[in-house]
Formats: structure tokens, sequence, C-alpha cells
């Protein structure tokens, strides 16, 4: 029997009640398909400055190293903030992990599931026949990484940077992504005003003559953001450096009813006929306004085990069936409180991940 070591990452606020949850139907898909995971938990955030006296302890990073993929929940919330903030949660953790581990791929798929465009706060003519679109985000690089940066009380300053080789491999990411599905691509930027998206553009543009059957087009992130709620069914595919992809992201997610629906997937570089390491979260956070209540939605997270499935380990078949699984069960009228809508049937994160795994 082939066993996997997945590191299980939960982290803070809803990280781990919908980690669990996500836990559930991974045990269900081993038993259909007679593997076997091996989960490997380990604390990550604020859970472990308050354990260790740090955000991202040596033996975390230990247990990621030693796992083949990462499944990760969210880190944060109001009890770190007051912490210098190179030492809370998310720069303290989130954003070394990205980086020790090469994770420049953020791939952050917008799925309007059929059963709750009702749940959109879109008007129902501008989802028409649904909404599918994949942020293709850097994100290892961009202003998030750029030196120098800080803030003497005085003067705050963050740079962004980006090298023509950084922009050219997640472009090139982006294109094969385009092709593998509609072939569309719409490049975003700031090209307008920044340096940096001038040569952004400039490669995007040049690498677009390798891929003559994927559409290219270019759109200035103001424009998109707008477009996003305007048109969404333009989009196809989304190539945004690291904070543009930050934002329009959870534009995109929002539009599919809760930002509680958008997994995603952070790849590092493949050797030749391999598979990519990843670390896979939700695309939203820890949500300390409903944590420990019962009542987060499971299903990012569970998509997002899905997504580890298919990109890391090439169970293609186990997500098909986790995507399904979740169909069904939102088929039968069943919702988590945010995407509830009249005449459905409202439950917990418990229910709603038993009743995903029972239709494994
Ligand atoms: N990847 C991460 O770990 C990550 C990502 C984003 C934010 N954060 C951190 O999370 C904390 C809270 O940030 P925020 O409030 O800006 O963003 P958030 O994504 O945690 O929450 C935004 C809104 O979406 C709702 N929401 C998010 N996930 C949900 C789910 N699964 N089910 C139902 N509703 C859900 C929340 O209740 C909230 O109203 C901050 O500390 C932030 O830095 C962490
Ligand atoms: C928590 C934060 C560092 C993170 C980001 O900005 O990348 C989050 O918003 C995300 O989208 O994963
Ligand atoms: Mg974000």
């Amino acid at each position: 029997m082939k066993t996997y070591t997945i590191a299980v990452l939960p982290g803070d606020g809803i990280g781990p009640e919908v980690m669990a949850e996500a836990e559930k139907v991974l045990a269900k898909i081993a038993g259909k398909y007679d593997l076997s995971f091996n989960f490997t938990p380990a604390d990550v955030g604020g859970i472990a400055i308050d354990r260790h006296g740090k955000a991202l302890p040596e033996d975390t990073v230990e247990t990621c190293r030693k796992a083949d993929a990462v499944l990760f929940g969210s880190v944060g919330g109001p009890k770190w903030e007051t912490l210098p903030p190179e030492e809370q949660p998310e720069r303290g953790a989130l954003l070394p992990l990205r980086k020790i581990f090469g994770l420049f791929a953020n791939l952050r798929p917008a799925i309007v599931f059929p059963q709750l465009k009702e749940a959109s706060p879109l008007k129902a003519g501008i989802i028409g026949e649904g909404f599918d679109v994949m942020v293709v985000r850097e994100l290892t690089g961009g202003i998030y990484f750029g030196q120098p940066k800080g803030n003497d009380g005085v003067k705050g300053f963050d740079t962004m940077v980006y090298t023509a080789d950084e922009i050219e491999r997640i472009g090139r990411l982006a294109f094969e992504t385009a092709r593998r599905r509609n072939s569309r691509l719409v490049s975003i930027d700031k090209a307008n005003v920044l340096s940096t998206m001038v040569l952004w553009r400039q490669v995007i543009t040049k690498l677009g003559a390798e891929y003559p059957d994927v559409s290219l087009s270019h759109m200035y992130v103001d424009n998109a953001a707008m477009q996003l709620v305007r048109n969404p069914r333009q989009f196809d595919v989304m190539l945004c450096g690291n904070m543009f992809g930050d934002i329009l992201s959870d534009e995109a997610s929002m539009i599919t009813g809760s930002l509680g629906m958008l997994p995603s997937a952070s790849l590092a570089e493949a050797s030749e006929g391999e598979l990519p390491f990843g670390l896979y979260e939700p695309s939203g956070g820890s949500a300390p306004d409903i944590a420990g209540q019962g009542i987060a939605n499971p299903i990012a997270q569970i998509l997002s085990a899905g997504m580890l499935l298919k990109y890391s380990l090439g169970l293609d078949k186990a997500y098909d069936d986790i995507y399904a699984a979740i169909e069904g069960v939102l088929d039968e009228g069943y919702r988590t409180a945010d995407i509830m809508s009249p005449g459905m049937k409202q439950i917990g994160t418990g229910e709603m991940g038993d009743r995903i795994a029972g239709k494994i």
C-alpha cells in the first residue's frame, strides 16, 4: 500500500476547525484508493508563538521538509497583532514558509458552483451560466519581499522588485495553465505607473510569442478589479504579481459566494517529469470573527486537500471525487451560514465535513 506523508499545519482561528474536516475527507479517500496518509501535525502561527515562542519553529519546517506535501490552515488573529510585525504569524511564518520552499506559484481557482448561484452577491444575469476563473499569483517576489522595507515611525517604505526571470517563470506556468483550460490569459499589471510592471508587461508579451495558441491580453489592475464585478465571465486565467493577486483573488472568491469556498495551491518548481512540492491552504484567513463557533465553511480547506492530491500526488481522480462529493451535498440543499440562502438547510462545520466525507 502506498503511503504519503502530509504535514498538517492547522494554525489559528478557524484553521483547526476546518482542518479536522479535511482530514476526515482524506481518510475516506485513503480507504477508497487503498492508500494511506501519514498525517504529521506541526504548530504554526499564533499557536506556535504561544507554545514555542516563535511563529515558525524549526521543527515545523523539518516536518514540512520530510513530507510529500503540506496542508495548511490559516494563521493570525488579534491576540498577536501587537507583536513586532516580523514576529507576527503572517510575516513570521507564512511568508517565510513560502520563501523557504520556493513556492513561487499560487493557483487560486474561483468557481461558482451552479448550486450556489444565489449565494453570489452579483446578479444572476452577470453570473449567467457560471463563473470559473483561475488566478495565477506570483508568490515569492514583488512588494512582499523586495528590499529595502522599513518603518521608523516617520517614514514607512516597501520596495516592489521583479526580475525578468521571476516574471518569466510565473508567466510560463500561467500560459501552460491557460492551455489546459480555455486558452485565454489576461495579464494584470500597472504598467502605466510602475516600472516593475513595465518590465512585467514586456516579459509577458515576449513570452506570448511562444504560446500562439493562447490569446493574451493585458489589463491594468484597477480596471481588472472593476471588470471582475462588471463581467467576470470574460476571464479564464488571470496572471498577477504577488500583491495584485492577493487582492483580486479575494474579490474573485466573493463572486463564488464566500471566501470560505476558495482553495489554493502554492507550488514549487518541479524537476523534469516530477510533480511539484506544494503547500495547500484556503485563500481566506483565520476568520477570528467566527472562530470557535463551529460555523466556518470547511469547503475551502477540503478543496485545498483535493488540490494537494491532484497537484502534488497526481491523484486526479481523487480530486474529482471530492469535487463531486461537495456538489452532491450542495445539491441536497445543505449550506454553512456564509453560503446560506432561503429554503436551504443550515448546518455547521462538522456536519458539512461529515456529509462530504460520507459521499466519497
Ligand atoms: N493564509 C492565511 O493564513 C491568511 C490569509 C488571510 C488572512 N489571514 C489572517 O487572518 C486574520 C483575519 O483576517 P481577515 O479578517 O482580514 O480575513 P479572513 O479571510 O480571515 O476573513 C474575512 C471574512 O471572511 C469570512 N470567512 C473567511 N473564511 C471563512 C470560512 N471558511 N467560512 C466562513 N466565513 C469565512 C470571515 O468570517 C470574515 O468575515 C488576520 O490575522 C489575517 O492576517 C491569514
Ligand atoms: C496572511 C497574508 C500574509 C496572506 C498574503 O497576503 O499572501 C493572505 O492574505 C493570503 O492571501 O494568503
Ligand atoms: Mg489574501
